[in-house]
């Protein structure tokens, strides 16, 4: 039986990440948490590339996926649901946006937009008990690593 997978190599590894400003208190949180991942594994190339808000994810994250520059793309954001029903929309857009994005391009794009009842769940997710874009950041790796092997 041979079992394929990816290791956490950083060394020339290139990550892109597309980051939502919207819910910023968590999602810099997130960001850090990805940033503090790379840095641990050796990836000396990150770009990071601010958009508004979760929605306007999925056409960054193609833009990165197709420019050819990542090994994976890193999408980070927060979904809060408030009273509005805005929760659900921009939630699940974001997710088909994102694994359409992954598939047209042949580029791992990792979803990592946490969706979440309010900032507290969310700040258990983005620091305080465990760092989702850590975790994240750490399946991008393992991607990048894997197509490298299933060229
Ligand atoms: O990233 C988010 N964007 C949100 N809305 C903004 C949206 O992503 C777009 O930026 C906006 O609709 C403009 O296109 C959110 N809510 O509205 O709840 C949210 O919780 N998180």
């Amino acid at each position: 039986v041979r079992i394929v997978e990816g290791e956490f190599k950083g060394e020339g590894v290139k990550i892109g990440i597309v980051v939502a400003r919207f819910n910023d208190l968590l999602t810099d949180e997130l960001l850090s948490g990805a940033l503090d991942c790379f840095e641990r594994h050796g990836v000396e190339e990150v770009d990071v590339v601010k958009v508004p808000g979760s929605f306007e994810i999925p056409l960054v994250a193609k833009k990165l996926a197709e420019s050819g520059k990542y090994d994976a793309v890193l999408t980070l954001g927060a979904v809060v649901r408030g009273e509005t029903k805005h929760f659900d929309l921009v939630a699940n857009e974001v997710a088909k946006g994102v694994a359409s994005v992954s598939l047209q391009s042949g580029v791992p794009v990792i979803f990592g937009v946490i969706t979440v009842e309010d900032e507290l769940q969310g700040f258990n997710r983005a620091g305080v008990k465990s760092n989702k874009g850590f975790e994240y950041a750490m399946a991008a790796l393992e991607m990048a690593n894997l197509m490298r092997k299933l060229k």
